[in-house]
């Protein structure tokens, strides 16, 4: 069986990237991670995107390219990253399952305490940053 994919959005705004900070379990509580979640069966990984992000962020937003490899999470776990906008620019994502949000710069990126397969996507996020 293929491995099940969780998605994550890279969304960006003013060279900025969005990461938010997991709530629980605890022992990934207080770490950050993008938005996203898992592709439900029958699901495309652009829609699952858009779907999380109503969910988590209450916004809505447009997928764009992917960003970086697949990246190996627990077994039978996969981890793809896209890029993404939100749809209305004015809008302001909501923490509404996380413990927070941040806007983080190109400078910032290293020195936040991301998820452990995060770290490998960061030369590839960096990229996407002024
Ligand atoms: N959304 C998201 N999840 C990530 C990232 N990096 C990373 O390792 N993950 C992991 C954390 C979780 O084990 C899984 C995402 O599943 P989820 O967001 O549905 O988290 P969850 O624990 O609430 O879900 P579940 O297993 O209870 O269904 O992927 C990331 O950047 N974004």
């Amino acid at each position: 069986m293929s491995a099940r994919v969780i998605v994550g959005a890279a969304i960006l705004r003013g060279g900025t990237l969005l990461a938010q900070q997991r709530a629980y379990p605890p022992e990934v509580a207080g770490l950050w991670e993008l938005p996203g979640g898992r592709v439900e069966p029958g699901e495309s990984e652009r829609a699952a995107l858009r779907r999380e992000c109503v969910e988590e962020l209450g916004v809505e937003i447009e997928v764009g390219s992917r960003v970086g490899p697949n990246v190996p999470l627990r077994a039978g776990l996969v981890l793809k990253v896209y890029s993404a906008e939100l749809a209305d620019p004015a809008a302001e994502p909501q923490p509404l399952d996380h413990k927070g949000l941040r806007w983080i710069d190109g400078h910032s990126l290293e020195s936040v305490r991301w998820l452990p397969a995060d770290l490998e996507l960061l030369p590839h996020l960096r990229a996407l940053l002024p």
